[in-house]
Order: C-alpha cells, then structure tokens, then sequence
C-alpha cells in the first residue's frame, strides 16, 4: 500500500505542565481537504505549527511526501537538519493565519515576492511574474502597489493566501483563516479556498466555518483536549457525530446560530 501523503504520527507537546497535544496522528493523501473542528484551547493551531516545525514536537514525527519533516530525507534520523534547512522545508508547506501576518510596511507585491527571492531562489522578475498570476487568481489583479492597511481584512487574508502560494507549497495549512474577517468577507476568502481545493492542493484547515466543513473537506476531524478523538467524511461526523464529546460541540454550535 503506498504510504500516505502527508503523516503525522504520535505527536505530542507540552507547555510545562500543561498538554497541548497527546498523542496526535493524521494521515493526508495527495489532494486531500482535512477539517480541524474543536473547541477553543482544544490544540487545533498548535497540531498546525507542529506539523511545519513553526513550533517542533516534544516527541512524534511528521512526513510528507515521505520525507521527514526536520530531519531530512536520507539524514541520520537521530539528527535534526540545521535551522535553515528546516526553514527550506517549512516552505513546501505553506501556512495561513487567522491574522494574516502582513508585513504592514511592504506593499502587496514585496510582500509576496521577498520570500521566493531569499528561500527559493527566484529573481525578482520571476517573482514578480508569479505574484502577479497569484494575484489575479485570488481576486486582486491592479492591488500590487496597495499597503495591506488600505484593504478589506477579506482582501488581505487573500493576499496571504496568495504569498503562501508563490512558495509553491505541497501541502497548505490554514489557522482559522475567516475567524478575525467581517461576516460579509468570509465569502471571498473561502471561495478562493474552495478553488484551491478543487485545483487538487492538499489542504489542512482548522475552522469554525461548519458549511466549508460540510461542502469542501473531503474529511472532517474533531479535536478535544489534545486529541483528535473522531474523525470521517464530513456527513457522517456533523451529522451523526459518535463520541459525546463531538456531539456535546456540535449542539453547542447550533444553538449558537
Ligand atoms: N507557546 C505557548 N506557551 C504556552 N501555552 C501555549 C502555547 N501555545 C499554546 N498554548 C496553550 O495550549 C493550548 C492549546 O492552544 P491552541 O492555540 O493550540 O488551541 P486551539 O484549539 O487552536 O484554540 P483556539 O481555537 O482558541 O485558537 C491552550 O490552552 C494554550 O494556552
């Protein structure tokens, strides 16, 4: 049987004395769209930032396309790949937050092009060249000159969704990329992520947004307290949730609503 995709297997992180992940693993095939449900607190952005080394594991490994995360393909398995190769790798994996992390005194286009030039290698012209079809992809053709304080909280989680893109990931982790948007702006964000998703990119999205869980994760997993303790297709665990701890949420979602 082919290995999968993307695995994570076992991780597990403290903060002290307290447990943030115990014992977490997930398994991605190519194309795949997972959807991270969970209470606030539960560990959802810390599984995130463990599986790109923003934040290494305690213990637990991450593989994607086979080659360990950290560690390197063909390296020593007991030594961990000095911190630029780490950041070289990290860049295969491209991340979304829930705050964008512009940088506020670059235009949109610096931003997207400062990290393909130094980690990819790109000449600027290149760069330019893919920020310009990544920004007519998500919505923002003639914005290249724009400072992100002069766009929508909507555009600008667009433009980060389109920086993480010049890196040319394999795999897109997503940290509650509408939670910090406007009602109104939460459209445009996830459809640019449902055409990402239909275009085949392996897809890691922590969300409260239950319709994109529903239409567009092939996958949902609900996560409690540092576990993932159910996971399936989206029908089976929205709407017949098994564990009391995924029906307990689900209930209490919809009451919220
Ligand atoms: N760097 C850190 N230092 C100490 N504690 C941390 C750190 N990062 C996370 N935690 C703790 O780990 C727990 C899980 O946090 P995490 O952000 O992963 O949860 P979450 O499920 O993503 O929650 P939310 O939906 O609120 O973002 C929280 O109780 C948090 O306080």
């Amino acid at each position: 049987m082919p290995s999968p995709f993307v695995s994570a297997s076992n991780l597990r992180k403290t903060y002290g004395d307290f447990t943030a992940l115990d014992g977490v693993s997930l398994s991605m095939d190519r194309g795949e769209v997972v959807a991270v449900i969970g209470a606030s607190g539960s560990g959802k952005s810390t599984l995130l930032r463990c599986i790109n080394y923003l934040d290494p594991p305690d213990s637990g490994e991450v593989r994607v396309d086979g080659v360990r995360i950290g560690y390197g393909e063909g390296a020593r398995e007991d030594r961990a790949l000095p911190e630029r190769d780490i950041r070289r790798q990290r860049a295969e994996i491209g991340m979304v937050f829930q705050h964008f992390n512009l940088f506020p005194h670059f235009t949109v286009l610096q931003n997207l092009i400062e990290a393909p030039m130094a980690v990819r290698g790109l000449s600027r012209a290149e760069a330019t060249e893919r920020a310009r079809d990544l920004l007519n992809r998500v919505g923002l053709s003639g914005r290249e000159g724009a400072f992100p304080a002069e766009l929508s909280g909507g555009q600008q989680q667009r433009v980060a969704i389109a920086r993480a893109l010049c890196m040319k990931p394999r795999l897109m982790l997503f940290d509650e990329p509408t939670s910090a948007l406007d009602p109104e702006l939460v459209g445009e964000v996830i459809a640019v992520m449902r055409s990402l998703a239909e275009e085949g990119m392996t897809m890691l999205v922590v969300t409260h947004e239950m319709d994109f869980a529903a239409q567009t994760a092939s996958r949902v997993a609900f996560f409690d307290a540092g576990k993932i303790v159910e996971t399936g297709p989206p029908a089976q665990v929205l709407r017949s949730p098994q564990h009391p701890r995924t029906q307990a949420f689900l209930q209490r979602i919809l009451r919220s609503h």
